[in-house]
């Protein structure tokens, strides 16, 4: 768990800590993130995920602190009105104007900060670009589709200049077709543009495809914060629990197996081989890969239909019930237990029978491997 430092010698971050009640509701919580990138603030139902946020944008005013890359906005002997913070607000409804284009809601908080000469460092044209908006400049919002009107609302919360953008659950009320139109724009908004995120969603998936940090709450308070991939291999963690429950890694097109439709991918530590053509040598890919994929074996695997075997080292282990164990493995065959981080759930049984342990040489083998990243076709 990090706690915010007291001042910011280190890499530009969002410091938060936030304490009080509402009604029945207590909120605890402090954290660290980096000022750059998507954090996700992830957690059930009631949590305070939304209090956080409000906090963060003045709008809900607790005792407390927050600051980013240095600037105070609150602490014990001030407090910044919100409409003194530069800040974008996403919500879960997009809240257009419906009596004016696409084009005059986007340039309706750009107008507001601009014309008052504030710097103008995402432009329009870029944010048409990259929200793939430039069809739709002339319509009204009334005829756009959620997730297109959920678009349109990123973009003006973009096109106000904020240092940070506050994201509450904006593609909860989309439905699964729409909210896989969005995810690879906000993918690639994420990839091009330098502006801080602050991500409450409680859908897992969604988080796994964008967040870079992650901040874990529970009943008003701190579970874990840190890097997604180092959250989501600790296995004592709540979101280890999860039935979907998985690592999310880096990899790297290696090469292609065309008379087998196969793919390799590098990731640290082993190579895998996955079915389709994940795109030319060199490209840069996020694969999933579900702890439900995943079993453990003490000696190279024979006659087995999995193709991806790969000598890894138990790093750790959590007794999930009665019944299952996860297992956290760090690919790769040396000692030192390096390699990209996996999760395994494998039955209390087998995992007695090989008697498992942690620090053991084992083989991975993963039987699913999902691409995560996609490309967001042209405009
Ligand atoms: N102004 C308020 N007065 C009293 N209770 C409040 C107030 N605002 C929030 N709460 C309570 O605080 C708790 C946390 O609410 P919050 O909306 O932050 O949770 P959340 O994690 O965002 O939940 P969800 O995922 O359902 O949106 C809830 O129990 C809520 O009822």
């Amino acid at each position: 768990m990090t706690a915010p430092a007291a001042s910011s010698t280190e890499a530009p971050a969002v410091e938060a800590a936030f304490r009080g009640r509402l009604g029945t509701f207590t909120l605890d919580v402090a954290f660290r993130a980096p000022a750059r990138g998507v954090t996700a603030l992830f957690g059930p139902s009631g949590c305070g995920k939304t209090t956080v946020l409000r906090c963060v944008a003045g709008l809900q005013r607790l005792d407390g602190r927050f600051a980013i890359d240095g600037e105070v906005w609150q602490d014990a002997g001030s407090f910044r009105p919100t409409h003194k913070r530069p800040i974008g607000y996403v919500f879960q409804e997009a809240n257009l104007f419906p009596h004016l284009s696409v084009r005059a809601n986007l340039l309706y908080g750009h107008r507001r900060t601009v014309g008052r000469g504030l710097p103008e460092t995402i432009r329009e044209a870029e944010v048409v670009e990259l929200l793939g908006l430039s069809r739709l400049l002339d319509r009204s919002p009334r005829n756009l589709s959620g997730g297109e009107r959920q678009r349109v609302a990123v973009g003006r919360a973009l096109l106000s200049q904020p240092r940070l953008l506050l994201m509450d659950e904006p593609l909860a009320a989309l439905d699964r077709f729409s909210k896989d139109d969005i995810l690879p724009y906000l993918e690639r908004l994420h990839d091009v543009l330098s502006v801080p995120v602050l991500y409450v969603s409680h859908d897992i998936a969604e988080v796994e495809r964008l967040a870079d940090h992650l901040v874990l709450l529970r009943e008003g308070r701190l579970v874990a914060s840190g890097p997604l991939q180092d959250l989501q291999s600790d296995p004592a963690l709540p979101i280890a629990r999860m039935p979907e429950a998985g690592v999310t890694l880096p990899a790297t097109v290696a090469g292609h197996d065309p008379a087998y439709g196969l793919t390799a991918l590098d990731l640290a530590g082993g190579r895998l081989q996955v079915p389709g053509d994940l795109g030319p040598v060199g490209a840069a890919r996020r694969v999933r890969i579900a702890a439900s994929d995943v079993s453990l074996a003490r000696h190279p695997p024979e006659g087995s239909t999995i193709l991806n075997a790969l000598p890894a080292r138990i790093l750790a282990a959590e007794p999930q019930d009665h019944v299952q164990v996860m297992a956290v493995v760090a690919l790769g065959d040396g000692a030192g237990g390096t390699g990209a981080r996996v999760l395994a759930r494998v039955t209390r049984k087998s995992w007695d029978a090989l008697a498992l342990a942690p620090g053991q040489p084992v083989f991975v083998q993963i039987k699913g491997v999902a691409l995560v990243h996609q490309e967001v076709a042209p405009d």
